[in-house]
């Protein structure tokens, strides 16, 4: 007589000796099984319930749908690196919930986590016979970097640098061993409700694409063996994928569609019209990357041809399941951002407009990023999300206990990386800098010794207070220029933008792919593949853009801290190294200094006053749109007979007063932006100038 699947399954788990325990025990409910059911059929050991736990994982998982897994390798990393972080205590679980309820519930990862990683030499490297000058000692996650310097008799010296972080990978160590020690963690945070953000910072080149593309992949397996359990049998996972180029976003997923950031009334941010997609399958996020990665936006520069010049966010949100198939209330999210090159926020100067413009917004946000994620540790009351379109768009993740953020600094092993090299370290360095002892932390951010767990003498910089946008005075839809209620003078456009919240836009519901379907394919240039479910997005108001006071002043910034003194001193040499990788450059000569802050402020509210003139320019045509209702109104009402001339005239002259202060407002608004533009214009082409000398 044939053995029974079940038989054979604990057969192939070195079991066997199980099988009478398990006569009559169907199929469906073998792949049911809970932990506390084990003890039941007799197994006890607790070898034995592990491999009967990656048993029950590997079949449910392929019947479910996830058999793209290798449970093998999956579950017993779970078991060794995450399920059980306690060694076996999971297992005596006394509530008897299953493994994977248990690993989530037990999984605390910390609340910031810095790694950094060395790519090896490249090819055209090794050719130029190109020195390493990084040395990784992952023992102790440290690193030394030994900078080649010149003397001004022109020998040559090493100047080293020690940093340590919560791991330093080298350059031998594969992307599964980075997903090990990243993001494997986070995804028990995801299914406890929380917010994981995962983010690859440095130069371009340094390896950040490399190390991010695989992350979420590994994620989604890991995330697929927890969904088979029953206890998340009614979530689903949502990927999206979305680009920031220039301040601007862009759906990656959909054709690079622009999209809209909006604040609904309970003050979240929502991306209006951002498509989501419903996976089962590693496959199908293998292929909504690469799709992803081909639309994203790279630009040629001096510096690199292939240089990412935007922040690319992939996003993945685990959901309850309507009893439709439709998605429901989010549990919880993570967000894999490769972001641009560290090195294009600075070194602009000799660029073109755009060029310098996306160089701005680049550098802006990299500092934001540092201050959201410093007050995630800093458990400050105010996060300055504002500061720009990433940190925004961001925000909830850098709310509440659960939010969770691992930061992966990827460096170049070369001497001509080495600037930087060191900026991306000290970049890192200060994200995690709360967690050290003060004491600690030797000048120019050499951090030897351990990390202190309580060191904490920072202060966070004082809140910056959002400003609202300082709209022109455009007609209020209540009022007619006349003083009293129009019934028709409501704006269309004003009524339309208000789409309700967490409303989807309809869309069939996507059917579970039968076991062994592949999705179809992906191509750049095709439209997005089905399974398609528009995010709902809540569309109630725009998000202001930061105010003066509510962004991060690069240059001010500089200036507080080097009266801090727990920097490196303020005029150390012709130039000064920038501290973080993402500033221009600072000299010892004061009136380029000057002429640099000056240069960097110019450049912030060229920033803030694009976003504001675009905003006013269609609330001006909405307002047109208003103004136009109530002339064909007021038509209407001089048509008809014994109409009183006099109040006709008055009202016409209401109305085209209206007219032309909306025009004027938006011209002076306008022309002091294109004023601005031409003294940067003016101030880069100067400090080119200077540099060049
Ligand atoms: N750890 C690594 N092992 C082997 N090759 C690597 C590693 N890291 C990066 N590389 C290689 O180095 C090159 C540059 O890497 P990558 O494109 O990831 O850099 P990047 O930081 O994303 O650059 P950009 O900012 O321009 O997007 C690629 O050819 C990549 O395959």
């Amino acid at each position: 007589m044939p053995a029974s699947p079940v038989a054979e399954w604990l057969r192939e788990a070195g079991l066997e000796h199980h099988s009478p325990a398990f006569s009559g025990v169907t199929e469906d409910r073998f792949r049911g099984l809970l932990m506390q059911d084990y003890a039941k059929y007799g197994v006890v050991d607790l070898s034995e319930k592990q491999a009967l736990f990656r048993l029950i994982k590997r079949i449910s998982s392929e019947t479910y749908g996830g058999a793209l897994l290798n449970l093998e390798e999956q579950s017993s990393d779970l078991l060794a690196e995450g399920v059980l972080p306690g060694g076996g205590a999971l297992q005596a679980d006394p509530a008897g919930r299953s493994m994977a309820a248990a690993f989530v519930e037990h999984s605390d990862p910390p609340k910031i986590r810095v790694v950094v990683r060395k790519r090896p030499l490249n090819a055209k490297e090794l050719e130029r016979d190109e020195e390493d000058v990084v040395r990784v000692d992952m023992h102790d996650a440290s690193l030394v970097v030994n900078e080649i310097k010149v003397k001004v008799d022109l020998t040559q010296y090493t100047e080293r640098h020690q940093f340590s972080f919560d791991d330093a990978l080298h350059e031998g160590v594969s992307n599964d061993e980075v997903y090990r020690s990243t993001v494997q963690p986070l995804v028990a945070t995801i299914f406890k409700g929380g917010k994981a953000t995962c983010f690859a910072y440095g130069q371009t080149g340094s390896g950040k694409t490399y190390t991010m593309q695989p992350l979420p992949i590994r994620a989604a397996a890991d995330m697929f063996a927890l969904l088979a359990d029953r206890q998340f049998a009614d979530m689903s996972l949502f990927v999206s994928c979305f680009e920031i180029y220039g301040g601007k976003l862009y759906d990656l997923l959909n054709g690079r569609k622009r999209l809209e950031m909006r604040e609904d009334g309970k003050r979240r941010v929502c991306i209006v019209g951002l498509k989501e997609y419903l996976v089962e399958s590693v496959d199908l996020i293998q292929q909504l990357i690469e799709h992803s990665n081909a639309a994203r936006s790279t630009g040629s520069t001096g510096a690199n041809a292939d240089s990412s010049r935007s922040h690319s966010i992939m996003q993945f949100a685990l959901k309850k399941t309507k009893a439709d198939g439709e998605p429901g209330k989010q549990v919880g999210k993570i967000s894999f951002i490769d972001l641009a090159g560290s090195e294009r926020g600075a070194d602009t100067y000799d660029n073109d407009r755009q060029t310098r413009l996306e160089g701005a917004e680049i550098n802006k946000s990299l500092l934001a990023l540092k201050e959201c994620i410093r007050a995630l540790d800093n458990v400050a009351r105010h996060v300055p999300f504002r500061g720009s379109k990433l940190t925004e768009v961001l925000r909830d993740s850098f709310i509440g206990d659960e939010a969770r953020t691992v930061m992966i600094a990827n460096i170049s092993p070369t001497s001509s990386s080495c600037e930087h090299t060191l900026n991306t370290l000290r970049y890192a360095d200060r994200v995690k800098e709360l967690r050290k002892e003060k004491g600690a932390r030797l000048p120019g951010g050499v951090t030897p010794g351990p990390i202190h767990p309580s060191g904490n003498a920072y202060q966070m910089p004082a809140a910056p207070q959002p400003v609202q946008r300082s709209a022109h005075p455009g007609p209020d839809p209540k009022h007619t220029p006349f003083g009293h209620p129009s019934s028709r003078s409501t704006s269309p456009l004003r009524g339309g933008r208000a789409s309700p919240p967490g409303r989807r836009a309809p869309s069939p519901p996507s059917p579970k792919p039968s076991r062994g379907s592949s999705p179809p394919p992906l191509h750049a240039a095709s439209p997005p593949p089905p399974k398609l479910a528009e995010v709902g997005a809540a569309a109630a108001q725009p998000l202001h853009s930061p105010g003066r006071q509510g962004r991060v002043s690069p240059s001010r910034e500089r200036l507080g801290r080097r009266t801090s003194g727990d920097d490196q001193p303020a005029v150390v040499a012709r130039r000064l190294t920038s501290e973080d990788g993402a500033r221009p450059h600072y000299y010892d000569d004061e009136e380029d200094n000057q002429l640099l802050y000056a240069r960097d402020e110019l450049m912030n509210s060229i920033l803030e006053e694009e976003d504001e003139l675009i905003a006013a320019h269609r609330k001006q045509i909405e307002d047109t749109m208003t103004i136009v209702r109530w002339e064909m109104n007021l038509l209407g009402e001089v048509d008809q007979p014994g109409s009183a001339i006099d109040s006709y005239t008055e009202k016409l002259a209401a109305i085209l007063e209206q007219k032309a202060n909306g025009i004027s407002e938006l011209r002076r608004r306008l022309e002091s932006f294109q004023q601005k533009l031409r003294e940067e214009e003016i101030m880069s082409k100067t400090v080119g100038q200077r540099r060049a000398k």
